[in-house]
């Protein structure tokens, strides 16, 4: 078996605005490097990146896939991501496994609102990017307005490689600026041969004072090219590469390319650029993490005989199975081999390994640091989770999975959707961590809770398309949650006569409310110290954190409280388990009862772009709606509003900010934490 060299990996997503073009893109790097035999049109619905029905269906990508292809001596795991940023644990799960992006922007359209989002999230997970400025051939293509946007609305550096030769439909091909070369693409074989000639005379002295251009950039990551160039010294193409690929690494300028996807031009020298300019995974900062005991693991060096680190970035279901896609930080993988899963606290077993190529899967034994493979037979595992070695165990740090918010509540349309449900919810459930299901214990209905209104309009929509499960709707509503605002104590005593024998159980406990932000700690000393067996020990455990999860008066989870077990007073013969559970539940909702209690409301951080002109209108309707604006950045004619509105008020908010701005405006919104809910909730829960 054959294992990729370290330094020729390279783990990179595609990032772009909805139709820029990354799903043509994608198709022809899987057609160039052999994966595919053939080019799969998005507008024919065979697309091989967009798998999914309804991505064929609708022509866009929603869920991010993974597959390798073979570029020269590179390795290169491409992992598709989706362009809608309000699947935040996408985006944020697909950023978390790559190393490097490309990102791509039309020649006409420029730089897109959608793609200022996830610019920005690749910004702050210090992603470095190279450009390809795609649609070339389209009437109206003008790639220098678009790398001025880059700069004016991305705040970009970008380092221009290529000339264009001919514009719109004669674009023709482009001049490699530092090989001093001008590149073609042979129409008979789909693009497959590039041919290489000289420079036409026509651009010749334009493409001299664009290398110049580039030298100088390249100048500010290796001072030995600023001299040469200032003496005159010709100057390697080698080593101008090596300065932009040190610049691409340290996110300070994004090299950019240019082509046509659907006419087959430009992808071979963006697929040479991936290897030039992006980097290994030895040249990304290594990832860090902490021990069970809580004290951090400064760094887990990308090393095949280092203790075994991997992050589960995505749960598939695949025929009624986890098919789950790794990424190996440190150590080895090995198939059938034990992994310790840190966040579910089990053993798992990899029981057969994959590398995933666009069609097939081919099966290997083991899998080496800064690797990405999907595994089949992890039982437990969820998106996001942490498998290691069990001698080493660590938890990976980032990945921070949000707490669901909005609540919907589901009923099957029909007596066949009834029994699919259910396990349908389920395996929707094992690839996205924010989606939650359960039961709502007085009406008997099926709560979905997930990060937002639209995140649960397509799981709805999945259930249907995927699953043939039919259900009709409620109205979203907030998760809000329930915490005391006072110290309180309770001694209770349970008493129950069971065929003609008395049970019971006796706790005492003291809750105190706690900070924002620092949820549910339950205190429970030792058996020994409490004076009561194990099994009485986990009973009581497992009754007060059943209790917390469903609260005490409204019955959303408690949060921001610490419940302290002091006494259980036995008395023998009567004292049970079940009675001891029956008092401990009992007491935590008396003694909040006690604490005078009140709801939390989710509160969202939320980032707007809006036209100038629309500005006014769309600041006054955030303060409207109790939102405190927390800042305002100008780019350009648009302006960039941030602030930390209640979720409670945000429903539909979609609509509202596309009529204020006719259709100009967008925005994204994440969790930012819970805090006091105003009054008019209060009174609904007759809290105030
Ligand atoms: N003229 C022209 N059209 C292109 C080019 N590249 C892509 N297209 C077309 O643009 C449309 C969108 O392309 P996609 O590849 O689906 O774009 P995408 O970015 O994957 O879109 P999502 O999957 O929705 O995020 C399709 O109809 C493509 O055929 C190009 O270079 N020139």
């Amino acid at each position: 078996m054959q294992h990729p060299p370290l330094d020729s990996i390279r783990n990179i997503g595609i990032i772009s605005h909805i139709d820029a073009g990354k799903t043509t893109v994608s198709e022809r790097i899987l057609f160039y490097t052999g994966e595919t035999h053939k080019i799969g049109e998005v507008h024919d619905g065979e697309a091989v990146m967009d798998w999914m029905p309804q991505e064929q269906e609708r022509g866009i990508t929603i869920t991010s896939t993974a597959t390798v292809c073979r570029w020269g001596a590179w390795w290169i795991n491409l992992i598709d991501t989706p362009g809608h940023i309000d699947f935040t644990i996408e985006v944020e799960r697909s950023l978390r496994a790559l190393d490097g992006a490309v990102a791509i922007f039309s020649a006409v359209e420029g730089v897109q609102p959608q793609s200022e989002s996830v610019w920005r999230q690749a910004d702050r997970y210090q992603v470095p990017r190279i450009c390809f400025i795609n649609k070339m051939d389209r009437v109206g293509a003008d790639y220098r307005e678009t790398l001025r946007q880059m700069e004016e609305k991305l705040g970009a550096r970008p380092a221009l490689l290529q000339l264009p030769v001919g514009v719109e439909a004669s674009f023709s091909g482009v001049v490699d600026l530092i090989a001093g070369e001008f590149l073609t693409f042979s129409e008979a074989d789909q693009g497959r041969t590039v041919e290489r000639h000289p420079i036409p005379a026509e651009i010749a002295g334009e493409a001299m004072a664009a290398r110049e251009e580039l030298i100088e950039a390249a100048a500010d990551f290796d001072d030995a090219i600023l001299a040469d160039f200032l003496d005159g010294t010709a100057i390697a193409a080698e080593r101008i590469r090596a300065a932009i690929r040190k610049g691409t690494i340290a996110c300070r300028i994004v090299p950019v390319f240019l082509g046509t996807a659907l006419r087959n031009k430009g992808i071979q020298p963006l697929l040479d650029a991936v290897a030039a300019y992006l980097p290994s995974p030895r040249d990304i900062p290594p990832a860090t993490g902490q021990r069970p005991d809580g004290e951090a693991v400064d760094s887990l060096p990308c090393d095949p005989v280092g203790p075994l680190c991997a992050l589960a970035f995505k749960v598939q279901a695949d025929e009624g199975r986890k098919l789950t896609y790794l990424r190996i930080y440190s150590g080895t993988v090995k198939a059938g081999g034990a992994l310790w899963n840190s966040n579910r606290g089990c053993f798992e077993k990899a029981a057969r390994l994959f590398r995933m190529h666009a069609h097939k899967r081919e099966q290997i034994d083991e899998a080496l640091a800064g690797d990405i493979v999907a595994a089949i037979g992890l039982k437990e595992v969820l998106t996001g989770d942490t498998l290691c070695d069990p001698a080493h165990k660590v938890l990976l740090a980032g990945l921070t999975v949000p707490e669901p918010v909005v609540a919907l509540a589901v009923e099957p349309k029909g007596v066949d959707d009834r029994d699919k449900l259910l396990p349908a919810l389920e395996k929707l459930q094992w690839e996205d961590p924010t989606f939650r299901v359960h039961e709502d214990e007085e009406t008997g209905q099926t709560i979905l809770t997930g990060m937002g209104e639209l995140h649960l309009e397509v799981v709805t929509d999945r259930l249907g398309r995927e699953f043939g499960v039919q259900v009709k709707t409620g109205r979203p509503q907030v998760v809000y949650r329930e915490t005391i605002t006072r110290a309180a104590e309770r001694q209770e005593v349970f008493r129950t006569e069971f065929e003609g024998k008395v049970q019971g159980g006796e706790v005492h406990l003291r809750l105190a409310p706690l900070h924002r932000g620092e949820g549910v700690r339950i205190v429970v000393p030792p058996a020994e110290v409490l004076g009561i067996t194990r099994e009485l020990h986990a009973a009581l455990t497992e009754s007060l954190t059943r209790g917390a999860s469903t609260g005490c008066v409204t019955g959303y989870p408690l949060t921001d409280l610490e419940v302290r077990v002091t006494a259980v007073p036995v008395e023998a013969g009567i004292t049970t388990e079940t009675g001891v559970r029956a008092a401990a539940g009992r007491g935590l909702m008396h003694a909040a009862r006690n604490g005078a209690p009140t709801l939390l409301e989710p509160l969202m951080d939320l980032e707007i772009i809006t036209p100038t002109e629309y500005a006014g209108k769309v600041l006054g309707s955030v303060q409207q709606k109790r939102g405190r604006v927390e800042g305002i950045s100008s780019q350009g004619n648009t302006e960039a509003i941030r602030a930390l509105v209640p979720l409670a008020e945000m429903f539909g908010y979609m609509t509202e900010l596309r009529s204020a701005t006719k259709g100009r405006g967008s925005f994204t919104m994440e969790f930012s934490r819970f805090d006091q809910a105003p009054v008019s909730v209060l009174q609904q829960f007759g809290l105030a």
